[in-house]
């Protein structure tokens, strides 16, 4: 397998953090810019609106920017000639004090990490990005509003009603149990089980052996039914090209930086194989809930064997440069070619599958990293790139789905990941 690659977050420091709310972020540029360069103070309140180009956040902007953490966001500010002259009162020490240094979150009761602090539009109280359930990544587009401002919408539950899901997926059969399918599925097993070592040795990807009981795989179809609906994702289980974005033609893996494995000829068989089973509705055993911390989760809801194919990694393809301002967390790196601006990116953010809601382990510490039990694979499939999640270990059912967001781009923010 390819060293595996991970999301692009590009939106993350877009601008100084917090900088939305009463311009905190602002407060922090311009505090650090005071205590360099006193002279050159900044105004205790920003008269720049959010998305006002000239703000300093998006003065000076550039893709180093974009993918710096913080704290050196902060001081590529300071070392700017053409910083933001304003007027402040100063405490002795020559810092600017400001209205929101006595901030806490509403959740912790501390002040600390200030960078990573928001403040409710509605309410003004500060809230950690890392307290919120589930935690937010990034400072959010536009107005933000807290749990407490917020009518938390419930989660409606897709109908469990055949008919319906197999409308929401596109299924070609209805969900009963096909004697052929299933003997075409276990042929290839058994195949393969003749040739176990050689197989072994050679790590090639298995198809998913779905839940036998129908009712089962309806449930688990409408609980991916409910996140998709809830999060209003329409079911898409390929790459698609919609007209205004990248055209397929841009997707060419022989342009990828470094070259792509092109996927063997047996690999590609149980991917088309996976694909079948899938349009007929036997998916891998899989549930979608809901975790207070993170979200829309993936279970494993049957023994899943190594080197399993769990999902492609689906959505619709746009150029990278167009998402530089992107809202969403899940955008996966499909192409990353030496011209930069051609590099590719996964948006599933209005069609997509069960991938993406699969967590990403906190790869800063020991116990995170323990958690990973999915790989993330690019595959050169037909000149194209493709992305694939493989299980990496065998699954046992209840457990969690987790992969690496940051294996090849290490820009996605994971610490505060549980
Ligand atoms: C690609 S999305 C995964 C699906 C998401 N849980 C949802 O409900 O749509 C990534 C987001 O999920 C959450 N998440 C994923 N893995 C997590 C983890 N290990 N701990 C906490 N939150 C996590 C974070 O909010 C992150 O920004």
């Amino acid at each position: 397998m390819e060293e595996p690659l991970g999301y692009r977050n590009p939106r993350r420091q877009k601008r100084p953090p917090g900088c939305r709310l009463g311009c905190l972020g602002c407060q922090i540029y311009k505090k650090t810019a005071a205590a360099v360069h006193p002279e050159e103070s900044a105004s205790p309140s920003c008269s720049y609106s959010d998305d006002d180009e000239k703000h300093p956040s998006k003065k000076e902007r550039s893709l180093a920017d974009i993918y710096t953490n913080g704290s050196l966001l902060i001081s590529r500010f300071i070392s700017v000639d053409s910083l933001v002259k304003c007027e402040a009162e100063y405490e002795p020490d020559g810092v600017e004090k400001t209205p929101y240094d006595d901030m806490v979150c509403k959740v912790c009761k501390t002040g600390d990490n200030d960078a990573e602090m928001l403040l409710c539009d509605a309410c003004d109280e500060g809230f950690h990005m890392y307290c919120l359930c589930p935690i937010l990544i990034k400072v959010p587009k536009g107005k933000w509003f807290c749990p407490f401002c917020t009518k938390k919408e419930e989660i409606e539950e897709f109908p469990l009603v055949q008919t319906k899901i197999v409308d929401f997926f596109h299924i070609t059969k209805p969900l009963s149990n096909d004697q052929e399918s299933f003997s075409l599925r276990m042929d290839i097993r058994r195949k393969k089980r003749h040739s176990l070592c050689l197989y072994k040795k050679k790590r090639r990807l298995l198809p998913h052996v779905p839940s036998k009981d129908p009712a089962r795989r309806l449930l688990q179809m409408a609980s991916l039914a409910t996140a998709l609906s809830s999060t209003k994702v329409e079911f898409s289980d390929e790459l698609t090209y919609p007209r205004g974005l990248a055209p397929e033609s841009a997707n060419k893996a022989a342009n990828e930086r470094g070259g792509m494995q092109v996927i063997g000829k047996e690999d590609l068989a149980t991917l088309n194989l996976c694909k079948q089973m899938c349009a007929r509705g036997e998916w891998p055993p899989l549930m979608v809930t809901y975790d207070p911390k993170e979200g829309f989760v993936v279970e494993a809801d049957g023994h899943i064997k190594d080197m399993t194919l769990i999902a492609e990694y689906t959505g619709d393809v746009d150029y990278m440069r167009n998402r530089l301002n992107d809202d969403s967390d899940n955008l996966m790196v499909l192409l990353f070619p030496h011209d930069a601006s051609k590099e590719l990116v996964i948006c599933p953010d209005k069609r997509g599958n069960i991938a993406r809601f699969i967590s990403g382990i906190n790869n800063h510490t020991l116990e995170g990293r323990k958690k990973q039990n999915l790989r993330c694979v690019r595959y050169n499939i037909n000149g194209q790139s493709r992305v694939l999640l493989v299980a990496i270990r065998d699954i046992a059912k209840g457990e969690r789905l987790y992969y690496d967001y940051n294996a090849y781009h290490k820009e996605y923010p994971t610490q505060h990941f549980v």
